[in-house]
């Protein structure tokens, strides 16, 4: 059986707050084994999108169907969080960091595989017996750990403090300690932020390998555009909550609409200035 084209379909997705329409009927596809950039300006909905997806917030209406490639269905929006990265596997950075700055760098991969490890411990019962399906698990994660650090270029720092790391490493042990959990989807909210260009390339270059070694879906926001456009397959442009355009990075950086979105202005005018720059 072949693997459902998409992994995860948003339909009509809508998230008020109080008088705020934050996101209003918004429909788009994450195709397997694609890198998806959701854009847009500052306020566009982004974040609250990546919210209703990782189940932080249950939408005002909409559907999100994510399938794993087994053809397993989850309907994102009936489940309650933990629920969504526990058993739908969507894994999720946010836009600041949020390792734990006091524990080493391999500490930070081996608590993100806390629950398998519980799970392969009988809950602490077969971990406290020595039971060989634990240590069969342990030595698993400690691997996929090393496999990990060594991926992001950290294996000489893995008993180094997360916090006393430089700041793009920080970043890329993020996505390692969301890799560790194995997820059919990676939602990363603005991971270029703070980067230097040499680190951004770096990034960009991890994410690239995700997805080619390791087929992993991915979302993602972020506002560097150098990064969005070197990296996406396809991209979903949203303003005011709303969707104004989708596709490659060529039919985006080309299309009216988006640039005047992100100047401010009306269609007019954007045109204009694509004019005055040809
Ligand atoms: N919990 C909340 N309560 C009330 N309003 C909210 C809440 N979360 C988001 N909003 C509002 O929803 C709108 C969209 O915000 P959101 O953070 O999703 O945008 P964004 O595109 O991620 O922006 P940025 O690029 O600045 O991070 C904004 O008007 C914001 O003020």
């Amino acid at each position: 059986m072949t693997a459902p084209a998409s992994i995860l379909e948003v339909q009509h997705l809508s998230m008020r707050f109080g008088g705020i329409v934050a996101v209003n009927d918004l429909s788009f596809d994450v195709r397997r084994g694609d890198i998806t950039a959701l854009i847009g300006p500052n306020g566009a909905g982004k974040t609250t999108v990546f919210n209703c997806i990782t189940g932080f917030y249950k939408p005002t209406t909409g559907m999100l169907r994510l399938t794993h490639a087994d053809s397993r269905e989850f309907l994102l929006e009936r489940l309650l969080d933990y629920r969504v990265s526990k058993v739908a596997k969507v894994a999720r950075t946010f836009q600041n960091i949020r390792l734990f700055a006091g524990m080493t760098a391999l500490e930070n991969l081996m608590v993100a595989q806390h629950n398998r490890l519980m799970r392969a411990s009988g809950f602490s019962f077969l971990g406290l017996l020595g039971a060989p399906t634990f240590h069969t698990a342990e030595h698993d994660a400690i691997e996929r750990a090393r496999y990990w650090l060594d991926r992001i270029g950290l294996t000489a720092r893995a008993d180094d403090a997360a916090g006393s790391l430089p700041y793009g490493d920080q970043r890329r042990l993020e996505i390692a300690r969301a890799m560790c959990s194995e997820p059919a989807l990676l939602c990363l909210d603005e991971p270029a932020a703070g980067l230097n260009a040499r680190e951004g390339e770096a990034l960009s270059e991890l994410l690239l390998a995700i997805r080619k070694e390791h087929g992993t879906s991915i979302l993602l926001i972020e506002h560097d555009m150098s990064v969005v456009m070197e990296i996406a397959d396809r991209i979903v442009v949203l303003d005011y909550g709303v969707k104004i355009a989708e596709g490659t990075p060529r039919e985006i950086r080309d299309d009216p609409k988006v640039i005047a979105a992100y100047l401010g202005a009306d269609e007019k005018a954007a045109i204009e200035v694509m004019e005055q720059d040809a």
